[in-house]
């Protein structure tokens, strides 16, 4: 998809609607929920990563940015290990969850703890309520008696309950897309992760619907760690604390947004930014 043209004073402005005046962060101001280390991915012969070596902050937004096929989902379905689900691929280099090496987790275990939302909302044929109580239930992570509290709650953080809550047991199927992926992202919250990777959640729905989903990964930092992919250069600028700009697999820059939106250091980053190419 071709990025729209703009200058980067359009993003100061969105910049400065979102977040007023602020700060510019820098990277090693926060601690590190992920510390990438000399990673590659290779699906069969196809080497689809190149020695990307990065920190994602805890507690804040990232966004990944770049053309498409430059290896955005394959380095987000590495961080909850969605990409050994593909057969014939092999992974080299290190990654950290907080201080522990993420490829020594069981993966169930690592996915309560790093949830995923997928570009197309997938709500299980099931009632609004056990799709949300879903992952708690088969994690055993409750009693039955304290459900229903946690389904409201997770119903409520992803900005969906007023919406729902006198429909809890009618099929998730029934809901709009917007509200499906609302859901999605309910029903990975109610497990309490420390991390949601969201994988272009916007991309199907109205810009009612995105603009949302926006305020919730906004109202979220703070809460867990998001990571997001997005073709979307302004969605990136209104949710973003840092990004990551990929190019051919390789991680050309990171940087706090302000400074990657603003003043980006890679004459590349400044191309893709105002839709030169992509
Ligand atoms: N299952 C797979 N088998 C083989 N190659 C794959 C597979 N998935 C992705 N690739 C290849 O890996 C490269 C990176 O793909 P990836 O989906 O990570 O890119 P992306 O930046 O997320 O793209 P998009 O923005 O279009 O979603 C591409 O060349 C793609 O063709």
């Amino acid at each position: 998809m071709a990025a729209a043209a703009f200058k980067l004073g359009d993003f100061g402005k969105v910049r400065e609607e979102r977040f007023g005046d602020e700060q510019q962060l820098s990277v090693v101001q926060h601690t590190p929920q992920f510390t990438v280390s000399d990673l590659n991915f290779y699906y069969g012969a196809f080497q689809a990563l190149h020695n990307l070596n990065m920190n994602v902050p805890q507690d804040k937004v990232t966004a990944l940015i770049g053309p498409s096929g430059c290896g955005k989902s394959t380095f987000l379905r590495i961080l909850n290990r969605m990409s050994e689900t593909v057969p014939n691929t092999r992974v080299e280099g290190k990654v950290l969850l907080g201080d522990q090496d993420l490829f020594s987790f069981h993966p169930t275990v690592l996915r309560q703890r790093v949830g995923m939302v997928f570009q197309r909302p997938n709500p299980f044929p099931k009632s609004i309520f056990d799709n949300v109580a879903y992952g708690v239930r088969i994690n055993r992570m409750l009693p039955a008696s304290q459900m229903k509290d946690r389904v409201e709650q997770s119903l409520r953080r992803a900005a969906l309950w007023e919406e729902v809550k006198d429909k809890l047991h009618v099929s998730a199927l029934s809901l709009s897309g917007g509200q499906q992926q609302r859901l999605c992202i309910a029903r990975s919250l109610a497990v309490e992760p420390e991390v949601l990777l969201l994988d272009e959640p916007c991309s199907a729905l109205d810009p009612l619907a995105t603009s949302k989903i926006e305020d919730l990964i906004f109202e979220l930092k703070g809460l867990c760690t998001i990571v997001i992919v997005t073709h979307n250069m302004l969605q990136a600028a209104r949710v973003a604390d840092y990004v990551g700009f990929f190019l051919n697999g390789k991680l050309v820059e990171f940087e706090g947004a302000r400074k990657m939106f603003m003043n980006p250091t890679n004459k590349q980053t400044e191309d893709y930014l105002t839709g030169r190419f992509g």
